[in-house]
Order: C-alpha cells, then sequence, then structure tokens
C-alpha cells in the first residue's frame, strides 16, 4: 500500500530534504507541496536539485489543502504548527502528523514559555526511536514530534551512559558545531557567505540557547533523574552537519572499563547509529546526506569524565531523516525504508 505524504515547508531547508528523502521511498507517493511567500511558484524554482518534483507548483499552507493525506510533514517556522495540526486533526483524525519544528517537543508549559516565549501548543510523541521505550510508543502514532538536531546528536551521544547509571546528572557539558542550514534559508546578517566562511564562532553562550530544555529532557528520561546541562551552540564554515562533543562527569565507583560496554550494548542492535571502531573519530564529512550518527567514546581517567563525540547531518537524521524513520514505524514500514541512502564524499 503506498501511503500519501504532504509537505509543507517545501521551499526549506527541512521540507526540501523531506522531499528528497521521501521522492527515493519505496512506499510513499508524495502529495501537496506547500509553501507562504513562495505559493504558486514552481518547487524547481526553489529547489532546483529536486529533479523528479519540479513541476510540482507550491500550493499555500492551508488545513484544507494538506488534510486528506495519509501523512503530513509540518516544517514551518517555531509557532506556525499548533494551531494548524488542530486544524489538520479536525478534518482528517486519521492523518498522522509529523512536526519538525519545536512546537510539540517540551513535556514542560514553563519551560516552552521561558525558551520560545509563547504558548505551548502541546507535547507529542518524541520521535527519536533510538531511546530506551521509545518505538513503542512511535508505533501506530497519529502524532510525532521531531526532536531539535542539537537534542537528537546531545541526547544519542549521552543516552546510553546515563541508562547504564554511570554519570553523574550534574556538570554534563557539551559543546557543539553545527553548519549554516541549521539556522533555515531565511537570510539573517550573522549568516552571510562572508560572516561564516574562514572561521567558527559561538552563540547562544550561556544556558539561553532553547535546545537546553530539551536536551535536558530527553538525558533526565533515560536516567530517571534530572539531569542539568550546558550547551554551547557554534556556527561552522559548512552547509551541513553537526559534531557536538559531549562530556560528563563517572560516578564515584563506576568501572572506567565498564563504560565501553555500556554504549556498545545500546547501540549493538541501531541501524543508523555507529560506535566507531577504537581509534577512529567520528566526521560530519562521513555522515553527509546519510541518515546515520557516528560517535566515538574516550574515558580521562585524569578529568573523571567521558567524553563522547558524535556527527551527524543536521538535515538529515538531525531533521528529515529522523522524521522519516518515526514514521516508517508509525506506519508499520520497515524502519529503514527510503533511508538506505550511504554518506556522501570527498
Ligand atoms: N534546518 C535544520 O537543520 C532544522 C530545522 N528544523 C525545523 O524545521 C522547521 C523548518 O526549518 P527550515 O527548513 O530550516 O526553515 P526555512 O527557513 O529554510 O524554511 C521555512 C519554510 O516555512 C515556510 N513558511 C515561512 N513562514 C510560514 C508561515 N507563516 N506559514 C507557513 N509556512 C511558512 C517557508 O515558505 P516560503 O519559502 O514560501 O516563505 C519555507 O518553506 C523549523 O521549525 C526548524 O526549527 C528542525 C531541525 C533541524
Ligand atoms: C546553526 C543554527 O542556527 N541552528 C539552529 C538549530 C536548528 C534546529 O534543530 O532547530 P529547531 O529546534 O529550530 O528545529 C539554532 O541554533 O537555532
Amino acid at each position: 500500500m503506498t501511503h500519501t505524504v504532504a509537505v509543507s515547508g517545501a521551499t526549506g531547508y527541512a521540507g526540501g530534504e523531506a522531499l528528497r528523502l521521501l521522492a527515493g521511498h519505496p512506499d510513499v507517493s508524495v502529495g501537496a507541496v506547500t509553501a507562504h511567500a513562495n505559493a504558486g511558484e514552481r518547487l524547481g524554482a526553489l529547489q532546483p536539485h529536486l529533479h523528479a518534483l519540479a513541476d510540482r507548483v507550491l500550493q499555500d499552507t492551508t488545513a484544507d489543502v494538506l488534510a486528506g493525506h495519509d501523512v503530513v510533514i509540518l516544517a514551518l517556522p517555531h509557532g506556525a504548527s499548533g494551531a494548524l495540526a488542530a486544524q489538520i486533526a479536525e478534518r482528517s483524525p486519521e492523518t498522522l502528523v509529523i512536526d519538525a519544528g519545536a512546537d510539540h517537543r517540551l513535556e514542560s508549559a514553563e519551560a516552552w514559555e521561558r525558551f520560545y516565549g509563547s504558548e505551548h501548543a502541546g507535547t507529542w510523541p518524541y520521535g527519536l526511536p533510538e531511546l530506551p521505550g521509545q518505538r513503542e510508543r512511535l508505533a501506530g502514532t497519529r502524532r510525532i514530534a521531531v526532536p531539535g538536531c542539537y537534542p537528537t546528536t546531545s541526547i544519542l551521544a549521552l543516552a546510553p551512559g546515563f541508562a547504564a547509571g554511570l554519570l553523574e546528572p550534574q556538570d554534563v557539558v557539551i559543546v557543539a558545531a553545527s553548519g549554516t542550514s541549521g539556522a533555515g534559508k531565511a537570510a539573517k546578517p550573522h549568516l552571510l557567505g562572508s560572516e561564516v566562511m574562514g572561521g567558527m564562532s559561538p552563540y547562544g553562550v550561556g544556558g539561553g540557547h532553547r535546545h537546553t530544555p530539551e536536551i535536558e529532557q530527553g538525558l533526565s528520561q533515560t536516567a530517571g533523574e534530572r539531569v542539568q546541562i550546558s550547551f554551547t551552540p557554534t556556527l561552522a564554515p559548512m552547509a551541513r552537519g553537526i559534531l557536538a562533543t559531549a562530556t560528563a562527569r563517572l560516578r564515584p565507583g563506576a568501572d572506567p572499563a565498564a563504560v565501553r560496554g555500556a554504549w556498545e550494548r545500546a547501540y549493538a542492535d541501531e541501524r543508523f547509529v555507529h560506535l566507531l571502531p577504537e581509534g577512529q573519530w567520528p566526521a560530519t564529512k562521513s555522515v553527509l546526506g546519510s541518515n546515520h550518527v557516528q560517535m566515538q567514546l574516550a574515558v580521562d581517567e585524569r578529568a573523571g569524565r567521558v567524553i563522547v563525540t558524535a556527527a551527524l547531518d543536521n538535515l538529515t537524521k538531525g531533521t528529515a531523516g529522523g522524521a522519516v524513520q518515526s514514521m516508517n514505524i508509525a506506519l508499520g514500514l520497515p524502519e529503514q525504508a527510503g533511508l538506505e541512502q550511504q554518506g556522501v564524499a570527498p
């Protein structure tokens, strides 16, 4: 059976990546493609790499256009999906709605209001299947909140250590570099080529980045106790990719020799998450265009800390690939359907 999938925000980076993956998915056909300012244009004029869909005409992003599809992927600015999702649900309750934006990720309305400054739209099942128990929550669901790109990287990097009770829940430090596509297509002065090329810079320093509560939520649920992090994002002169370095203190009495085994066991059967062989370190260029995450860890016994570095493509596993992976689980399709791409190199 073929499932029809509509993509809103089809002119953006996340929507474009969703369409690239869906165009190669054996069990879906692409339905409506919608936009905002660019409604009425040919998709090919805005996303020239999507050859198979170039002649599709972008429609307005309304519930009338989106309802009736088996699946709707919302790749819209923050705050735009809550009301629209409710209208779609009214018209077609059976539609699986997948929100690539942040609106439905957080469980705490208070954290949402503090970091996003608007009213909380609600909480949907979190689309990170590799977390313990999450596949069961996603199977058959009609609502999926796709994680943010930094949270996917950071939570996957540290979750095995928290699940195994090896890490202190305080004093967790995460520093991550992202490619510029993470910020979306809308022009921003700090993202001009001349600002970004040839150097790196931090932003959101001091605990203010909105992914902080999302990372804490995922790690706290995994740990079964409150995990507190310090998170600093940086901007790297590349289009795609995230490289996160996450460090946490080993609990007193935790055996450093047991650390690697916790990560090996957690990801042994995961198709998309790879603990690399010892001595090999992740690189963003090895995961570009693929839904795969690479990671490596070390125990710094002198500092008493575990250090994990993880790399993924922010638009694939970090957004659209994660969305398709969770969609597959919700629809009962093979989890890897449409996600068989290897990385692109050099
Ligand atoms: N980029 C990334 O790495 C990641 C992005 N996300 C999330 O995905 C969502 C989309 O991000 P991204 O693709 O980067 O953003 P872009 O700025 O690249 O694209 C935004 C899209 O939304 C459309 N749009 C803008 N305003 C409205 C509106 N008021 N109503 C309906 N549609 C609108 C735009 O259409 P038009 O061109 O016609 O104006 C465009 O298609 C965001 O919520 C983002 O947080 C999540 C994880 C990672
Ligand atoms: C480089 C860059 O600017 N990245 C974005 C995160 C992209 C992402 O995952 O975002 P959402 O939570 O918006 O879905 C940022 O830091 O705001």
